[in-house]
């Protein structure tokens, strides 16, 4: 059955996230992904992925558009990467960020100092065969994960992939370098 994702085209890289899911979803009929930049774009989603970017930025874009609510009771799986993990928590180490909580958690932002701005690693995910080369960049750590939060990888920073229900949340970027494997899984989870 085809599946509808949507990504919140408000800043950051959108167009990796739509590149990354079209291939995904390549063999299934009926599928679709498109840019969402307003509540009504939500209806019939099965699937929203919230991009990196500067969750500060898209924090107050999803003001200014009327979409914290929407999002927030969004009823389908959420994919978020980076600043779409900041945005998906329920507590975030800045004010000028207002968490969407579609996921207990606390997250810090940039928490891999100003020294470093981005590292690439292989990643041991729960539930792959095999590691994940997951590219950061100014990435957040979560710091605390609440009840029902499945911790899928971590590294001595903190948590940096989790699943909640149908949502998952990664500190890195799946949509980067062709993997996407993190993908599937979560289009997979999607249907239980
Ligand atoms: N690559 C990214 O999405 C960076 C996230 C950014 N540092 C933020 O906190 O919003």
């Amino acid at each position: 059955m085809g599946v509808k994702v949507g990504v919140l085209a408000l800043q950051g890289d959108v167009a990796e996230h739509i590149a990354a899911f079209r291939e995904a979803l390549a063999e299934r009929p009926g599928s679709s992904v498109a840019p969402i930049r307003r509540a009504e774009d939500l209806a019939d989603l099965d699937a929203l992925a919230i991009p990196g970017g500067e969750s500060t930025t898209i924090s107050r874009l999803m003001g200014k558009n009327g979409l914290y609510e929407p999002v927030a009771e969004f009823e389908g799986g959420v994919f978020a990467t980076c600043a779409g993990m900041v945005l998906s928590a329920d507590r975030v180490d800045d004010p000028r960020v207002r968490p969407l909580s579609l996921i207990p958690m606390h997250v810090a932002r940039n928490a891999f100092g100003r020294q470093v701005d981005s590292r690439e690693t292989m990643l041991e995910v729960a539930g792959l065969a095999e590691p994940f080369r997951a590219v950061f960049i100014r990435a957040p750590v979560a710091t605390e994960a609440g009840d029902g939060v499945e911790v899928l990888a971590r590294i001595p920073e903190g948590i940096v992939a989790v699943r909640h229900g149908r949502h998952m949340a990664f500190a890195f970027h799946p949509e980067l370098g062709g993997d996407l494997r993190l993908h599937r899984v979560f289009l997979e989870g999607l249907e239980v």
